[in-house]
């Protein structure tokens, strides 16, 4: 089955996350959210090769009178940084962006990060249109209005609440992503299972075989029931004041050893978002177990489906328990009075938990 999935985003910033192959060939659809004369693609060294000509094609074919520019930053995580984010600025003034163009962000999470924070940015904010191309991409970065970049001490710790005025996802994209990405990508997936509906993990488990083998009905259906998740609790809490923290189940865990690791999850010696999430997730389902709050056996099922999908699920080697609880501490969801957890009662029915003790916190860490 080959139709275009569709899944609205309600609230004040409504917008549409279109899903299906071969949508990049889709002129008309690209450009519909396009106001101005101005468009930006922004994109990286892996994926520009492949798609963005063709994107390009699309846009003129639709849209003969638009100017196009494009900023091409080269790949991972270690890129995501405030100098590419002012080189991102230049390109636009380059163009001559006026308040009605648009930045069109073609790659994965790090590009539709970098890209959406300087649509936030430029002339003080113009539209953005995500166009994934990752499948983390797909299911979690384009939707949702999270815009950002990295620092050297911490993840995302720069950036702005910035929703796109369209997500257009390409599934056909995905077949050239290489086999670490798309499990990176299914860890974000088994974050909706387990952070809102249990069932979700029952059709996860029964159908990893072919989501591993980039079957394209399954992929589509993970993909859109993903987004219908995210867009859920996004639109009734936009900007994180409330549930929608409920999204970052594995976040302070997966992002201490990011940092801790200097973003080295793209060049290989180091875990991906994806991955250390994946670690992450199964270290707050054990912290859940360990103060009383949850099922082992739920952990022990989380872990599991993680590894059936060829996740890692442990610390690395050689990273330093006091050092990964240092870098927690700047966690966005740190307060006054601490750091605050996403925690669950059970598979399927996370919370937000706060007023955990360092000691307990790094029990889990070294186990
Ligand atoms: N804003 C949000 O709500 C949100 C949600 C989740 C993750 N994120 C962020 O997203 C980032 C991770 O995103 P990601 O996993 O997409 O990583 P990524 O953007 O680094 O992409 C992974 C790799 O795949 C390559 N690639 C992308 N599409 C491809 C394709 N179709 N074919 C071949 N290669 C392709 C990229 O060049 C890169 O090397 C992190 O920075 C994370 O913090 C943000
Ligand atoms: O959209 C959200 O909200 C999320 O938390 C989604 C996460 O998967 C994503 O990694 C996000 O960028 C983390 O946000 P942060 O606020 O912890 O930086
Ligand atoms: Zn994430």
């Amino acid at each position: 089955m080959n139709a275009i999935r569709k899944v609205e985003v309600g609230g004040d910033a409504a917008y549409a996350i279109e899903i299906g192959p071969g949508l990049l060939d889709d002129g008309a659809r690209l450009s519909r959210a396009l106001r101005g004369r101005h468009a930006l693609i922004v994109s990286d060294g892996n994926v520009a090769p492949l798609y963005l000509q063709r994107v390009e094609a699309s846009l003129h074919a639709a849209r003969p009178d638009l100017s196009v520019g494009r900023f091409v930053i080269p790949p991972g995580e270690h890129e995501k940084t405030l100098a590419r984010f002012g080189q991102c600025l230049d390109a636009l003034a380059a163009l001559g962006a006026t308040r009605d163009a648009c930045v069109i962000a073609l790659g994965g999470g790090v590009v539709g990060d970098l890209a959406g924070f300087a649509s936030a940015c430029w002339m003080r904010g113009i539209d953005c249109v995500q166009v994934p191309t990752t499948l983390l991409a797909m299911v979690d970065s384009s939707v949702g209005g999270k815009t950002a970049v990295d620092l050297p001490s911490g993840k995302n710790l720069v950036g702005a609440f910035h929703p796109p005025r369209a997500v257009i996802a390409d599934t056909a994209a995905l077949r050239s992503l290489p086999d670490r990405e798309l499990r990176a990508g299914l860890a974000e997936v088994v974050k909706y299972g387990a952070i809102f509906d249990a069932t979700f993990l029952d059709w996860l488990e029964a159908h990893a075989e072919a989501l591993l083998a980039r079957n394209d009905d399954a992929l589509a259906e993970a993909i859109a029931r993903s987004c219908r998740y995210k867009a859920e609790v996004v639109a009734r809490d936009p900007f994180e004041r409330g549930d929608r923290a409920m999204l970052n189940f594995g976040h302070t865990f997966g992002h201490a050893i990011e940092t801790e690791q200097g973003y080295a999850g793209t060049t290989g010696d180091g875990l991906n978002h994806g991955e250390a999430v994946a670690v992450g997730m199964v270290l707050a389902a054990r912290l859940s177990s360990a103060l009383g709050r949850a099922p082992a056996a739920d952990a022990e099922r989380l872990q599991r489906l993680l590894e059936r999908f060829g996740l890692p699920t442990a610390i690395p080697p050689g990273l330093d328990p006091q050092a990964l609880l240092a870098r927690m501490r700047l966690d966005k969801k740190a307060d006054a009075a601490g750091l605050r957890f996403i925690l669950w009662d059970k598979a399927g029915a996370a919370r937000i938990v706060s007023g955990i003790g360092d000691d307990a916190v790094l029990a889990t860490l070294v186990a």
